[in-house]
């Protein structure tokens, strides 16, 4: 074990910059897939994708009535004592066809049958209430634009329009490398004293799920640097994205930004803001490289905001707006005079009011953060809070699931 000494270097830039190099400095190439429709939910479009028939493919009624010719009222209302159903009108419910010689539709509401005879007690207008050919769906219509995320409601559209395989962005594969001597499996039944658990491998599969991404989780990687190595290069083999965790900061055994130094390039060494302050960039192999902290909260932001960031920009999406909330603070506070920090924080609501408190993530337990935090307040270097201030809060959950307290 050697002494490391702890020396900043590089950019160390705040959330929104390092957001902004990420999208400028990488740029994903992406294969094109076919998925069978049923397969194509939340996938991105690779391509327009247009309708392959039209529909209705005959005109039909609007609404439940009878269809009649227009050409018998021209002059006027006829005398329909005589009229027959088959013959000088027909039945029509909504959204079936109405064929010649029928080309208008009159409302049941407009109809009445005294003593078996039908009576129209309103002169239709020439065609009306008739969908013609291609009113719901045209032939060679867009659908989708390319890039654009395949929803239920577009799903149907594409069944309706004969589109049964459709071509959607690939999924990025993205690896994710645990390193670390005192880590053991999540699946270990006996936990060897002194060990962690490695739970950062299942957090950030869920999330690359989450953001449609094809996750590969690695095994443990030891905190030797030939095997950092090592599972670099595999990586670089099948990856589009590389994640890799811990050995970021200046312990003993942190070697991770020494082989991502002397065998890539590497971008920012950490950031301007914490927690996930010791979140870095790299290229290894020509492929992208986020560090990400060790510890579960910083790995936690690094995911939502970097990860997240790197995967819009692979599938060409904008930045997602926070849902934001204007909020009392219930608490005062300093950010540090070297970075900004990210508060992690609980909002609720009372008698339409937002108020906000402070969580300190090292003075709760994990499952207290989980069930406690629903919102970040992002504060630039030395931004004070005081008591009482209105603060601009980003949720991480829906309103709608806010608590009174
Ligand atoms: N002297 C200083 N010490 C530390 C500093 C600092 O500035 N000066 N920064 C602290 C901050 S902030 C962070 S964040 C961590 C960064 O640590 P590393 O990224 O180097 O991670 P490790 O030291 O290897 O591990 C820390 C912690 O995280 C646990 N861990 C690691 N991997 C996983 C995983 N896959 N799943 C779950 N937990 C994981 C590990 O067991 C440790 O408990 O440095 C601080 N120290
Ligand atoms: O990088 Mo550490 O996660 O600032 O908390």
């Amino acid at each position: 074990m050697e002494y490391r000494k702890y020396v900043e270097k590089g950019l160390m830039p705040s959330r929104q910059a390092m957001k902004k190099l990420l999208r400028d400095r990488v740029s994903f190439k992406f294969q094109v897939e076919e998925v069978e429709l049923m397969e194509a939910l939340n996938r991105i479009a690779a391509e327009d994708i247009a309708t392959r028939r039209m529909l209705p493919n005959l005109p039909v009624g609007k609404m439940d009535g009878i269809g009649v010719r227009a050409k018998d009222f021209e002059t006027g209302m006829p005398d329909t004592y005589l009229w027959e159903n088959g013959r000088e009108y027909v039945f029509v419910n909504t959204g079936c066809s109405i064929t010649a010689p029928y080309d208008t539709l009159i409302l049941i509401e407009d109809i009445d049958f005294i003593e078996g005879h039908l009576v129209i007690k309103k002169t239709p207008e020439p065609g009306q209430l008739v969908d013609p050919p291609g009113s719901s769906i045209n032939d060679a219509e867009i659908i989708l634009h390319k890039y654009q995320q395949i929803t239920p409601a577009a799903m149907g559209i594409l069944a309706a329009g004969g589109v049964k395989r459709v071509a959607v962005i690939k999924k990025p594969k993205v690896v994710f490398i645990p390193t670390g001597d005192e880590l053991a499996q999540w699946s270990i039944d006996n936990l060897p004293a002194g060990t962690n658990i490695e739970s950062n491998g299942m957090m950030i599969y869920a999330f690359l799920k989450q953001y449609q991404a094809d996750p590969v989780i690695f095994p443990i990687v030891r905190d030797n640097k030939e095997a950092l190595y090592d599972a670099l290069q595999q990586a670089a083999q099948q990856a589009d994205l590389i994640l890799i965790n811990a050995g970021s900061s200046k312990g003993t055994k942190d070697y991770t930004l020494d082989i991502l130094e002397n065998k890539g390039q590497v971008v920012v060494y950490e950031l301007g803001c914490r927690p996930g302050k010791h979140s870095s960039f790299s290229f290894f192999a020509g492929k992208p490289v986020l560090g990400m902290a060790g510890p579960p909260n910083g790995a936690e932001l690094a995911a939502r905001f970097y990860v997240k960031t790197l995967l819009d920009n692979y599938y060409h999406q904008a930045e997602q707006e926070a849902i934001i909330v204007e909020a009392v603070a219930e608490f005062s506070f300093k950010a540090p005079d070297n970075y900004d920090f990210c508060i992690q924080a609980h909002v609720y609501c009372k008698e339409n009011s937002y108020y906000v408190q402070r969580i300190n993530p090292k003075a709760v337990t994990r499952p207290q953060l989980l069930e406690k935090c629903n919102a970040y307040i992002y504060l630039p270097v030395s931004k004070e809070v005081h008591l009482g201030d209105k603060l601009t809060a980003e949720l991480i959950v829906g309103k709608e699931v806010l608590g009174t307290e």
